[in-house]
């Protein structure tokens, strides 16, 4: 079954950066949207995201394929019993909600497990809405899918290559699993991040001097605490067990520090730093969702003086900005070989077609 019709209940960060992303690759995809900011809806039509804007749930659902539901967790699965109604047949819900096990027992209640396939990208930020939405924000980030025991092949596989279309990465995953997985790797550092900045509010002193002088230590860890309450007071409370259990070990693992520090336990101290710096080390900086979309390919050419400015002025003239260019040091595809990055991806397939029409030898990276 092809996904031509898609609804979105909630077009905000996520919501709308899927949209965006189908409509760049497949733009005759017909899409519909709800959400509760009538003139953010607006916007969406105006920039050719949207076709049709929906008041609600109701009839014009039933021409849907695919609905997805991405509005904070609470409302998703609340949403799941009004939509069933105007399913029609061989259509499916899924969810891009950041907590599975929740939802996947409402689709259980309701009966709707042979409609449901779960999903989470596992990228995102701290800022919300539609107007931070981007056509790239989910490329090269894993999309966990999260099927029910009655999951098909061919549900799942419709979500794969939705996933696939979009630049991410499918990753079929249990559902309880995957609620475990996030309460250590995303739910926990929200508390984390959150309680450490109320924790300096707490402390600081009339002049406001911590708040001052905070730096890249204490902004690069606290980044998250700007995300929105309504959407994280949703997420843990809908996988309050799992985050428990982890920010028990958490509050264990501090205690144990406090202890050391206290006992003047240099050697302790200095594990601690020295493990997890080891650990942290090993995470592949090329490990997908932690490296930035990469928009650039290599040109094979002569090393020839002047043959940078001679490529430079013809992207100038036809208002290509360069990102970056740079001489390729590795010398797998041969002498005088140039890297040139571009912003996005419009602009770097445009010079693509540009330089292609010169003769260059191009490699795509
Ligand atoms: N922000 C992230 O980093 C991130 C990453 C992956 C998944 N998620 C998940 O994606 C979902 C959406 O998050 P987001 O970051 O896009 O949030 P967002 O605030 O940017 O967007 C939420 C959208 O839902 C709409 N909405 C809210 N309540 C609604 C309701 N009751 N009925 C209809 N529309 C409603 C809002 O108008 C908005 O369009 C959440 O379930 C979240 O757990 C978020
Ligand atoms: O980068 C961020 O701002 C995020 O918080 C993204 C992040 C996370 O890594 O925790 C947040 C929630 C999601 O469900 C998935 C990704």
């Amino acid at each position: 079954m092809s996904d031509a019709t898609i609804a979105f209940i909630g077009l905000g960060l996520i919501g709308g950066s899927i949209a965006r992303g189908i409509k760049r690759e497949k733009p005759d995809t017909k899409i519909m949207a709800y959400m509760r900011t009538r003139s953010r809806l607006l916007q969406a039509k105006e920039d050719g995201i949207v076709d049709v804007l929906l008041d609600g749930i109701g009839e014009e659902l039933r021409e849907c394929d695919l609905i997805f539901l991405c509005t904070p967790v609470e409302y998703n699965a609340k949403y799941l019993s009004e939509i069933k109604p105007f399913l029609k047949p061989g259509a499916i819900i899924t969810d891009v909600g950041s907590t599975k096990t929740d939802i996947h027992e409402e689709v259980s209640r309701l009966g709707m497990e042979s409609k449901f396939v779960g999903g989470h990208p596992m990228a995102g930020s701290e800022k919300t809405g539609y107007e931070n939405s981007t056509d790239h924000l989910l490329e090269n980030a894993y999309y966990i899918i999260t099927p029910t025991q009655a999951s098909t092949e061919e549900q799942v596989s419709r979500l794969v290559r939705i996933a696939n279309m979009i630049g991410s990465i499918p990753l079929v995953l249990n559902y309880r699993e995957h609620d475990f997985i996030t309460a250590a790797i995303s739910h926990l550092p929200h508390i984390v991040a959150s309680s450490l900045v109320n924790l300096v509010k707490a402390s600081d002193n009339e002049e406001g001097l911590m708040k001052r002088l905070a730096a890249g230590g204490f902004k690069d860890i606290t980044r998250i605490a700007s995300s929105s309450p309504e959407m994280w007071e949703q997420i843990c409370m809908t996988n309050s067990q799992n985050l428990s259990v982890i920010l028990e070990r958490y509050i264990a693992s501090l205690n144990q520090i406090l202890g050391e520090l206290k006992a003047n336990d240099n050697q302790s101290v200095y594990q601690l730093f020295e493990t997890s710096r080891d650990y942290r080390n090993s995470f592949s900086e090329k490990v997908p969702g932690l490296i930035a979309p990469d928009y650039s390919f290599t040109v094979d050419m002569a090393d020839e003086v002047g043959a940078i400015s001679t490529l430079s002025v013809i992207l100038a003239a036809k208002g290509i900005s360069i990102k970056n260019i740079g001489i390729n040091h590795n010398r797998e595809h041969g002498e005088g070989t140039l890297r040139i990055a571009f912003y996005d991806k419009e602009t770097m397939d445009n010079a693509w077609k540009q330089l292609e029409r010169y003769h260059y030898d191009l490699i795509s990276n």
